[in-house]
């Protein structure tokens, strides 16, 4: 059986972090978000936060005027977030945690907890026409409940095997793994579409490529660093051969 594409989306919210280290205009994250496409990415993701630390209103509204992939809106399920995205209308948009005080993304929706509020912003959206995704961790509680709310897609949280690999913890890494693999066959077995994000890099990329039921990474962080010494355009291309080589060892 053919193996799906496997799409990169590239997240560009740090770029605006360093734009807003000096408060200027550059670099622009639109300006990055057309370089990303042209060195080979399917699709652009931007995280409008709560507080703007990095990605702003201004700069969604010119990543979806300026881009010819999908537009990938993550944010937090708020009304005024809500608002933002029925207006501007992204291709989709990832509901993800957020506490003010954390330094990035710390964990998956509470998809159990938050179940009928969450149930609301994904009809919403999906009313909209905006393809709904919901940021969860790799568990199959998880799994079901976000399958309970309705939306099409879910997005495995991969910080914490990403950081157990990169500390050499290769236990724990290979747990968070197996976590992350037995989530994505309970998904795909629900007939949802599987995405995976936060702190990949290219050995993570190149290791998750292989679960042939990943449809989409969405990376960004590691993107950005490792721009600052190589480019933009040929860390895009590296990820790229990364996950195609994993993703020719899927089975
Ligand atoms: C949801 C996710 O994992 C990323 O979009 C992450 O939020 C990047 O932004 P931060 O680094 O501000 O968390
Ligand atoms: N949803 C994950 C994402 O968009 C990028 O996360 P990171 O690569 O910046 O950690």
């Amino acid at each position: 059986m053919p193996l799906s594409p496997l799409r990169l989306g590239v997240n560009v919210d740090h770029v605006a972090t360093l734009r807003n280290a000096r408060g200027e205009t550059f670099p622009d994250p639109v300006r990055a978000a057309l370089l990303a496409i042209e060195a080979g990415a399917d699709g652009i993701t931007a995280h409008l936060r709560e507080d703007r630390r990095h990605i702003r209103d201004d700069d969604m509204v010119r990543l979806k005027q300026e881009i010819s992939t999908p537009l990938n809106f993550e944010m937090a399920a708020t009304e005024q977030m809500l608002d933002i995205a029925l207006r501007i209308r992204p291709h989709a948009a990832c509901l993800v945690p957020e506490r003010r005080t954390e330094r990035t993304t710390e964990g998956g929706l509470d998809v159990l907890g938050g179940h009928d509020h969450l149930r609301v912003f994904v009809s919403e959206l999906a009313r909209g026409g905006v393809r709904v995704s919901l940021f969860i961790e790799p568990s199959s509680e998880a799994v079901e409940a976000a399958r309970s709310i309705g939306a099409p897609v879910v997005e495995f949280h991969t910080g914490a095997w990403c950081h157990a690999a990169l500390a050499g913890e290769t236990q724990r890494a290979a747990a968070e793994f197996a976590r992350i693999g037995a989530a994505v066959l309970r998904a795909s077995g629900l007939g949802l579409e599987c995405h995976a994000g936060h702190g990949l890099d290219f050995e993570t990329a190149e290791a998750i490529a292989a679960l042939p039921q990943i449809a989409e990474l969405n990376i960004g962080h590691f993107l950005v660093s490792e721009a600052v010494f190589i480019g933009l355009g040929p860390a895009i291309k590296k990820m790229r051969a990364a996950m195609n080589a994993g993703r020719a060892r899927a089975k």
